[in-house]
């Protein structure tokens, strides 16, 4: 097996590396005690299929600018709950409609400690500001810390801080817009919305911080930056008024779908129709942390080899796939015993199961025709010795794929192109393709709760038509005989089994036993993330 993967385009430098999974805060500004108790935080690297960097293809039209509002919104009518509510036209919760100011400061760098609660309240602001004008979250995030530069502690409880917003938006905007007497201006609100959930338990049941710390520290936060420093009176008693009145109000707010379930309304109606009898079970796995688990590397040791390895280092660990292992609780990924040294990589359960199911056999050509980043690509790898071209139409991720097949000593070509077209392609059919298509990403919003608030409903059909565009031009490179696995981390049937369904006839494909649909529901033993499965063979 060769050392190093082969590469065939000039890649950019790679992007920032992620930071490690968050620890919990831990503010020191006074009077800021540390957290009750451990954040849950996002526990993952990004997978990064749907919410990445903009200008990708299937996240070019997420900019959007929103129609200004006047005053405060009329409150909904109470839906009945367990029935599709009426939707709302716009798609848009009121508190979204508002203009951004595109001349936001959001490189100022506030006084602020930066060990503080206040200081990450600020940058965790910041970026939610930014995934309200259509940014990933991480894109957002990278952006803050440069930005802010801080340190490896701040940047964990930014991150923390932002990702229980995102997974709070629809509850926090709703209490704001009952609470204020008119809408606050972007900054302010995203202050809000970082602190209101800090100060309420997770779906983990933890309270991360004492209620009058986040308090405390919100209003030093707003006082430390020209977008805010007006609000500052407003957002302590935004905020006391939160803590008086806090039953009462999450009772009122709660009437509200978006509020309850914390998704936009469109997609809790696309959850409804899918999925009558799951979509609560669905919506609230959305919402709480992901698990980290881990596929232990078949060339370099066993699973039970693995669990000892992390036995000796004090680390709870459980088998929950062929070659999964799910740590009990999180740590940051160079903490993982083994994995700078390539003997795990992070990847979902359910993920795990795609190289297996392409029935590898030493020789083979085969095409990961979306590869980044490279998870599957490096699994196939580890299980048989086979040519792998790896191709992704963004080069960026693309060279993320390089970082790991180094890291796990494995070779495959890299490829930047589009996997509808064919200029890349050398005529040489290939025996497995594996086509792990664009999609809304709705089935890991637990690994990025940003996805919800960037995907509009239109964007199902657009990537539901370039997924076809790309699937029909791949079988045309799968020799006779040939297998075709395709892949989607969405839930919604458009993107999965209708579009499987769809390809099979127009290309008189043969379908074979696949896992279908995963719903991200199951018992802690199959927990795993929202996929589709389908396995096409062509004739002889
Ligand atoms: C779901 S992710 C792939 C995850 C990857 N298979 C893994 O397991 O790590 C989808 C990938 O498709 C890429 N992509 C988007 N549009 C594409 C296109 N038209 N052609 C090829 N790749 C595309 C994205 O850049 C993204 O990296």
């Amino acid at each position: 097996m060769n050392k190093r993967p082969t590469l065939t385009l000039k890649a950019k430098s790679a992007p920032a590396k992620k930071a490690s999974a968050p620890r919990p805060p831990r503010p020191a500004g006074k009077p800021t005690p540390p957290p009750k108790a451990a954040a849950a935080a996002p526990a993952q690297p990004p997978r990064s299929p749907a919410a990445p960097a903009s200008g990708t293809p299937w996240n070019k039209d997420a900019i959007r600018r929103h129609a200004p509002r006047a005053g405060k919104p009329a409150t909904p009518p109470a839906p009945k709950m367990g029935t599709a509510p009426a939707p709302d036209p716009s798609g848009l919760r009121a508190s979204h409609h508002r203009d951004l100011k595109p001349a936001l400061q959001t490189t100022y760098k506030a006084e602020l400690k930066p060990d503080s609660l206040a200081f990450a309240l600020l940058g965790a602001a910041t970026a939610v500001v930014q995934v309200r004008g259509g940014t990933a979250l991480p894109q957002a995030l990278t952006g803050v810390f440069g930005a802010q530069e801080a340190t490896a502690q701040g940047r964990g409880a930014i991150q923390d801080i932002a990702y229980r917003a995102m997974r709070q938006l629809g509850r926090s905007d709703a209490l704001v817009a009952a609470m204020a007497p008119k809408a606050p201006e972007p900054l302010v609100t995203a202050l809000l919305a970082c602190a209101l959930p800090l100060m309420q338990a997770d779906a983990a049941g933890v309270t991360p911080y004492e209620a009058f710390t986040v308090v405390d520290q919100a209003v030093t936060a707003a006082g430390s930056h020209p977008d805010t420093v007006r609000a500052k009176g407003m957002v302590n008693a935004l905020l006391r008024r939160f803590l008086r009145e806090r039953d009462t109000l999450l009772a009122e707010v709660g009437l509200q779908p978006v509020a309850r379930y914390n998704y936009p309304q469109w997609w809790i109606d696309a959850a409804i129709t899918a999925y009558p009898q799951e979509w609560q079970r669905i919506l609230a796995a959305g919402d709480a942390a992901p698990p980290l688990t881990l596929r232990v590397n078949a060339r370099k040791g066993s699973v039970d080899d693995y669990l000892a390895m992390l036995a000796e280092a004090g680390i709870g660990a459980r088998q929950v796939g062929p070659f999964a292992v799910r740590l009990d609780k999180p740590v940051g990924v160079h903490a993982i015993p083994g994995f700078d040294a390539g003997l795990v990589s992070v990847q979902d359960a359910g993920a795990q199961l795609a190289a297996p199911l392409l029935d590898l056999q030493d020789g083979m050509r085969v095409l990961d025709a979306c590869a980044a980043p490279g998870g599957k690509t490096c699994h196939m790898l580890e299980l048989a010795d086979v040519q792998v071209t790896a191709l992704d139409a963004d080069p960026r991720r693309l060279a993320r794929v390089g970082e790991n097949l180094e890291r796990l000593g494995l070779s495959a070509t890299l490829q930047a192109a589009e996997a509808q077209a064919r200029g890349w392609w050398d005529g040489a059919g290939f025996d497995r393709i594996l086509a792990d298509v664009p999609c809304t990403a709705s089935g890991i919003v637990r690994r990025h709760p940003d996805i919800r608030w960037l995907r509009r409903k239109a964007d199902t059909i657009q990537l539901a038509t370039l997924s076809a565009e790309i699937l029909d031009n791949l079988w045309q490179m799968l020799r006779p005989n040939g297998k075709l696995l395709f892949v989607t981390c969405s839930l919604w049937p458009q993107e999965s089994e209708a579009q499987a369904a769809a390809f099979a006839v127009r290309n008189r494909a043969t379908r074979l036993d696949a896992p279908g649909q995963l719903l991200p529901v199951g018992a802690a033993e199959q927990d795993h993330d929202g996929l589709f499965y389908a396995l096409f063979q062509k004739d002889a």
